[in-house]
């Protein structure tokens, strides 16, 4: 990626004067140790590997790398995924909570668009890091990569609007105890340091809570998450330790939310009733964590509706069947609008991406519950 940047200089001086133009926060990064990795790995390697030993000097490849780290985009459109800078697109400011969504087109041309209305004034955002990780994480990921720490309204409020999505349970910490409070940082901004009990006021070392989240990392990256039960033993194990809507267990909901009759198109008929209302429990709860938290994020919001609208639609047809048609067309409403919401949130996927099939079903589906609910179009 640098020595393609690097080579504009020749092949597209114009667009190497824009690139010249996006900030590389080179100042900062000196003498960091992802500059000092940087010199060694890219600046005096590129020469070395390239043959070019006077081509292009170790400061200019280094403000390039730069350049790269903080405006870069991965591009998901190939396995494994790209990185793309785009111009108009590196002006925009990042947000925890971001107003804009990201998506790209089967060309790797990016599309920015506005999931939920903007009031007049709002600032524009996407985000830089990921939504879906703790507090702690972006922040030392944005602070690394982009050389800023991150002022947001959802990093000042480390209950990220009382969803606790960061945060510990005090229980897991003390033998015995029956507090049913939960553990955030001390002091808001330093997440590796002491943390302590909203309830109780215990302290807990910060090397304490790092031992825990790094088991329970390691065992969600060891586990097989297309396996229900994996899914609900790590659930239940960490429960004591995790919040219900942490990080960690919101990425096990997510699965479990596919797994549950998720197969193939018939086994949600063969599910019995409880798993299907819980299947509908976790999609509802994600639904209403994502509100809070990533309003934008349409990826999440696609994918979660549409494992909601297929379960209503069993539910409907299992009281069609029962002689309820009340309760089924209450059920099939519900359905259909998750499929259009589903429809609305990935309608700017590429088709080379899953998300776009998924966008394809749910119209098909949509289209079915309309003829069954009698809407004409
Ligand atoms: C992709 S550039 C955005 C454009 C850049 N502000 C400029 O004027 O060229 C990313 C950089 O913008 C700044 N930035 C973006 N969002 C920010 C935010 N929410 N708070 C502080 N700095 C931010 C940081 O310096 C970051 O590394």
């Amino acid at each position: 990626m640098p020595v393609r940047c690097l080579l504009l200089a020749e092949s597209d001086p114009a667009r190497w004067e824009a690139l010249l133009k996006l900030e590389s926060h080179e100042e900062e990064r000196r003498g960091s140790e992802q500059w000092r990795n940087d010199r060694e790995g890219v600046a005096k390697l590129i020469p070395r590997f390239f043959k070019c030993e006077n081509k292009w000097d170790e400061d200019e490849i280094l403000r390039v790398v730069g350049i790269v780290q903080v405006n870069g985009h991965e591009v998901p459109l190939t396995e494994p995924s790209s990185v793309a800078i785009y111009n108009m697109a590196s002006m925009l400011e990042h947000s925890c909570r971001p107003n804009l969504s990201k998506s790209f087109t089967n060309r790797g041309e990016v599309v920015i668009w506005a999931p939920n209305a903007i009031r007049r004034g709002e600032r524009l955002s996407i985000c830089y890091t990921d939504v879906m990780w703790t507090t702690g994480n972006r922040l030392e990921h944005l602070q690394q990569t982009k050389m800023f720490r991150c002022e947001c309204e959802r990093c000042n409020d480390p209950t990220e609007y009382e969803t606790y999505f960061s945060a510990l349970r005090c229980s897991g910490f003390q033998k015995d105890s029956k507090c049913k409070g939960y553990l955030l940082p001390v002091d808001k901004s330093q997440w590796t340091g002491e943390w302590k009990c909203l309830r109780c006021s215990k302290e807990v070392t910060g090397a304490a809570v790092v031992q825990i989240l790094e088991r329970a990392r390691m065992d969600l990256e060891a586990m097989e998450k297309h396996r229900e039960d994996h899914c609900n033993k790590y659930m239940k194990h960490y429960s004591k330790w995790l919040t219900s809507n942490h990080q960690f267990m919101v990425d096990v909901k997510i699965s479990l939310s596919q797994v549950i009759g998720g197969n193939n198109p018939e086994a949600i008929k063969k599910i019995p009733y409880d798993k299907l209302m819980n299947k509908i429990k976790i999609c509802q709860d994600l639904i209403a964590l994502f509100e809070k938290i990533c309003p934008a994020e349409a990826r999440a919001f696609g994918a979660t509706r549409f494992e909601l609208h297929a379960a209503l639609a069993e539910l409907g047809r299992r009281s069609t069947e029962a002689n309820n048609p009340a309760a089924a067309a209450v059920q099939l409403e519900d359905s259909l609008y998750n499929a259009t919401e589903c429809i609305r949130m990935l309608l700017h996927e590429p088709s080379v991406l899953m998300e776009s099939k998924i966008c394809a079903q749910a119209r098909v589906n949509a289209n079915t519950l309309k003829a069954l609910l009698g809407i004409k179009e």
